[in-house]
């Protein structure tokens, strides 16, 4: 179903296989390209030691970006859309948390909560992620995670290395 409305979400993109900057540069115009989504605003890229709940490391490094888009889709509308966009640039779905050449995943949608089956929003593990926090923070410093508060206080406790690429 489509809003009039739009309101802005906040995606996360993330690849460790590949040329991974390509492919976010990719999915990001995927993204702009479909109806009822419009990319406001792209943050640099990030690279960060992949996490993994059984440690940092285990596979290759990442490259992140976030990216604020304008959406009239409804949440779940939104999710099929970024797998469709996932799908189209070869993404298989294997392990959970295993290496992919593109993830994306809804961060935030306005102040919007969702807790379905098959979404969750704001993204459980983006308050505790500097490679979401780090890039977020560069497009907006003042930023706050609803139900965590401020991105900047976030960014001060959260554990992880990330440094960005050039
Ligand atoms: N906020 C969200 N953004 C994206 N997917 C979500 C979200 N909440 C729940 N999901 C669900 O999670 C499923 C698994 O997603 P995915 O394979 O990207 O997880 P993951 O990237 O391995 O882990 P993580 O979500 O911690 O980054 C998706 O198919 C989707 O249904
Ligand atoms: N650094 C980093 N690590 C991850 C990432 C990611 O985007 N960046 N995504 C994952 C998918 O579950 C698992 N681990």
């Amino acid at each position: 179903m489509r809003l009039s409305l739009e309101r802005r979400a906040v995606l996360s993109l993330g690849s460790n296989l590949g040329d991974r900057v390509a492919t976010i540069d990719r999915a990001v115009r995927a993204l702009g390209a479909i109806d009822g989504i419009r990319v406001l605003e792209r943050s640099s890229a990030w690279e960060s030691p992949s996490w993994h709940p059984d440690g940092e490391g285990l596979s290759p490094d990442y490259a992140n970006i976030v990216a604020i888009v304008g959406t009239s889709l409804e949440p779940l509308d939104l999710l099929d859309a970024i797998r469709a966009v996932e799908d189209a640039l070869g993404r298989v779905r294997e392990e959970r948390y295993g290496s992919r050449t593109i993830d994306i995943d809804i961060v935030a949608i306005g102040a919007l909560e969702v807790d379905s089956a098959e979404l969750t929003v704001p993204h459980p593990r983006a308050h505790e992620r500097q490679f979401v926090l780090q890039p977020w923070l560069e497009l907006e410093p003042h930023a706050e995670l609803p139900g965590h508060g401020s991105i900047a206080e976030l960014a001060e406790y959260a554990d992880g290395d990330v440094w960005r690429l050039a």
